[in-house]
């Protein structure tokens, strides 16, 4: 295994530990098996970091990505990610993770399109990977990164945090490595993907391969890419990620400005939908969305382990769960199940209340806040004595 710090950064020391924050590292990791068996060749994890990892290395912390998120957590926009980091004002020098005493870790997920091995990285025979990419698992994300993770000698996390597809990830380690997790953090997701979750993915990802520009996946390098596709995918998808009344309350059956619907103008949501759309196509791979809205789909915490129920009773790590009332994607019954079987859930089920849907577990920052100082609070706690 090696490891590289990414030349296109503006990290100029060379040991990934020691550099500024924010600096991004890629990690080569080899030839990965993955949970279906097949073998994914040459793979690379990229992560950034904040704050600075201690000679013990018990210091680190871990923040997975959403979905369509990347490992930028805090900070302004930058050429890399044209949004603000989705846990902004969280994760920094005095803030509910404080980087004065904790290294936060985000690694990009693999099937993503920020810097670690997804469909448009470019496979070992010299073309983009396309259609050739294999599907992937929850466990697949996991297992790369803790891959990188002793390549760098982190052997154990003091607390590893996330929520939605973040969340999933968050839960398969504490799952998967239990005596490489601290504490955790698992919000607005569940334990496995339920019917509903699975359809309107599944959905999605027809949309995308329906867009004659999809090119049955390999159309990287064409010119063009199945941006009608992923634009009808993610109004599904945002539609998910808010509640009902809330988009009521704002859009209303309105037209948007002096737009007439009954003529040929828009509704207010829908131009507000297409805003949102347009916004991933700028920042987010078609190729990488299908990817990763199956590992979505095929998230079940109890496959190969018993059952659901026999597999949250198994952990032993002391977990925070969260969930939003208002989150009609992952209902609030679906985290009532993480906090009711989870082997060591820890001040049972915390309601984030939020009017903004799923998407609370980015906009609800003083509840989000707390959840995540009580997750660093118990990281405290069983931190090992040395
Ligand atoms: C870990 C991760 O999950 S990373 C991924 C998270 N980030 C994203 O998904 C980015 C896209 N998602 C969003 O922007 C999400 O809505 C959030 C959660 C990040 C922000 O939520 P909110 O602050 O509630 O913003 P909201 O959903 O209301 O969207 C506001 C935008 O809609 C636009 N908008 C509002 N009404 C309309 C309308 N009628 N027509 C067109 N655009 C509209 C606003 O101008 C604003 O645009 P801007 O984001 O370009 O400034
Ligand atoms: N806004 C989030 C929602 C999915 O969790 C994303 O795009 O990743």
């Amino acid at each position: 295994m090696s490891v590289n710090i990414d030349p296109a950064t503006t990290v100029s020391d060379p040991r990934w530990a020691t550099g500024p924050d924010g600096a991004q590292t890629a990690v080569s990791i080899g030839d990965l098996t993955l949970d279906s068996g097949v073998g994914l060749a040459d793979v690379t994890v990229t992560f950034q970091k904040w704050g600075t990892p201690n000679a013990a290395r018990d210091n680190v912390v871990l923040a997975l990505h959403a979905l369509t998120g990347n490992s930028h957590v805090t900070g302004p926009s930058d050429d890399r990610s044209p949004m603000a980091g989705w846990w902004d004002g969280l994760v920094g020098p005095g803030l509910a993770v404080d980087t004065d005493e904790w290294c936060v870790i985000a690694p990009n997920a693999i099937g993503s399109c920020f810097g670690s091995t997804g469909p448009g990285s470019i496979a070992p025979d010299g073309t983009p990977w396309g259609s050739r990419f294999p599907r992937l698992t929850v466990r697949d994300l996991v297992h790369a990164e803790a891959r990188a993770f002793d390549a760098l000698g982190i052997g154990r996390f003091a607390a590893v945090t996330g929520g939605s597809m973040g969340g999933a990830r968050a839960l398969e380690w504490a799952l998967t490595y239990p005596d490489r997790v601290g504490a955790a953090l698992v919000l607005a997701v569940g334990a496995r993907a339920s019917a509903d979750q699975i359809g309107t993915q599944t959905t999605q990802i027809e949309a995308i391969k329906a867009d004659r520009d999809w090119q049955g996946g390999d159309y990287y390098g064409t010119g063009r890419s199945p941006a009608t596709g992923m634009g009808i995918a993610r109004r599904i998808a945002h539609l998910s990620y808010r509640w009902d009344r809330e988009l009521d309350d704002r859009f209303g059956n309105r037209p948007q400005g002096d737009e007439e619907p009954l003529i040929d103008g828009r509704y207010a949501v829908a131009s507000y939908l297409e805003h949102q759309a347009d916004k991933l196509m700028r920042r987010f791979d078609p190729g990488s969305y299908v990817v990763l809205s199956d590992v979505l789909s095929n998230h079940d915490v109890g496959r190969g382990r018993g059952g659901v129920t026999a597999a949250l009773r198994a952990c032993p790590v002391p977990t925070v769960v969260g969930g939003i009332d208002s989150d009609r994607l992952y209902p609030l019954y679906q985290q009532e199940e993480l906090a009711r079987d989870l082997g060591n859930c820890v001040g049972g089920l915390h309601v984030v209340h939020s009017d903004s849907g799923h998407d609370g577990f980015l906009t609800e920052f003083e509840q989000v806040h707390d959840l995540l100082a009580e997750t660093m609070r118990l990281a405290r706690e069983h931190r090992p004595t040395r």
